[in-house]
């Protein structure tokens, strides 16, 4: 039998640990952990993001507070406020949302946030920690942290004989999740658009993922029998069945044909999604803990 990982449901938990330390630290300690959310421009899917980023993170009873700048803001602008954010001690994280409008440099703009409210673990001394072996010492991506928790769930925190593969090598997602499966002693591939036989190596895995932005991408004939496939695209295609000009949400997977050859697999929507804000939660929390001297609960 097919497991559908319900990447909702695996949110609410950690969710509610977050909630739980949240609380244990203002109690404590009297520290409010505080998160803001900075949107340039009037990108209608980024907005969606940032507004559920924003309201998860009251209901974690955290300070939120959302930065929305218009289109035409300068570099200097955008960069003065993640300087003001940085000396804000109310502020644990930072969270500039991506893609920037055409005009900024988006890395720059991230190298400056403090890597210490970096929770999006874009910060070089962030990704550095995580390729050395340092997983608790910074902060980690959120996607590739929460797509981790699911992989977990399956398979256990140790993945010795294993053999994973991840679709897709970006910053953002691509190779700190190689990072993460290899620190779990998974054998690792990382495969990307210049990768000869892709469905041969995709083949080979006991654990797939896939990140690439193309949709429905992987086939059943890539699928090993019984492997666990995490899907972490998210592509928004035409729907015609729902009426003139609607969309629906696909994976980078074909989850239909995929789901009969493997063992567990994400949906979209409701896999590795909810998962990515739950995490963003969660390095909030630690960074609010570490910032306070105090050793932050795992998630
Ligand atoms: N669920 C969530 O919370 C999140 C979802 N996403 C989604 O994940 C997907 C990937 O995001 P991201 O990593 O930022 O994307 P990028 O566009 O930065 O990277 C895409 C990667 O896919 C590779 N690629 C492109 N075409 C092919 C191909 N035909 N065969 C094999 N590899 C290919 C590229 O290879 P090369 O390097 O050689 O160009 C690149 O490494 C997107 O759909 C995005 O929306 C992203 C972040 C969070
Ligand atoms: N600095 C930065 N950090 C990010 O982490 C970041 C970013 N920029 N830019 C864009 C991508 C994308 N991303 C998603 C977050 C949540 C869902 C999510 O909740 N998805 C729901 C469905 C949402 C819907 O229905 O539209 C699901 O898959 O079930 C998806 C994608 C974070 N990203």
């Amino acid at each position: 039998m097919t497991t559908t990982i319900d990447g909702k449901q695996v949110a609410a938990t950690v969710i509610e640990a977050v909630k739980a330390a949240a609380g244990k630290l203002e109690k404590e300690a009297g520290v409010k952990t505080g998160l803001a959310v900075v949107i340039v421009g009037d990108d209608p899917a980024s907005h969606a993001y940032v507004s559920s980023k924003s309201r998860m993170a009251k209901e974690c009873g955290f300070t939120s507070v959302q930065h929305t700048l218009p289109e035409e803001t300068t570099q200097e602008e955008l960069a003065a406020l993640v300087q003001k954010l940085n000396a804000d001690d109310t502020i644990h994280g930072i969270l500039v949302q991506l893609p920037l409008p055409r005009h900024l440099q988006s890395e720059p703009i991230i190298q400056s946030i403090l890597p210490e409210k970096d929770v999006d673990g874009l910060h070089v001394v962030n990704a550095g920690k995580l390729a050395t072996g340092d997983l608790e010492g910074g902060l980690i991506s959120c996607t590739p942290a929460g797509a981790m928790v699911l992989v977990r769930g399956i398979r256990g925190g140790d993945l010795s004989g294993l053999n994973a593969v991840v679709i897709g090598r970006s910053n953002l997602f691509g190779k700190p999740m190689a990072a993460l499966l290899l620190n779990a002693n998974a054998t690792v591939t990382s495969a990307h658009s210049r990768t000869k036989d892709l469905a041969a190596v995709c083949r080979n895995a006991d654990i797939l993922v896939a990140a690439v932005g193309r949709p429905q991408m992987v086939k059943a004939d890539w699928v090993k029998p019984g492997a666990t496939v995490i899907d972490v695209g998210i592509n928004r295609v035409p729907a015609q069945e729902r009426g003139e000009g609607k969309s629906r949400l696909v994976g980078d997977v074909a989850f239909g044909e995929c789901a009969e050859v493997a063992g567990a697999i994400t949906p979209v929507p409701g896999g590795v999604g909810p998962m990515t804000i739950a995490m963003l939660m969660a390095n909030t929390v630690i960074a609010a803990y570490r910032r306070a001297g105090l050793k932050p609960p795992r998630f």
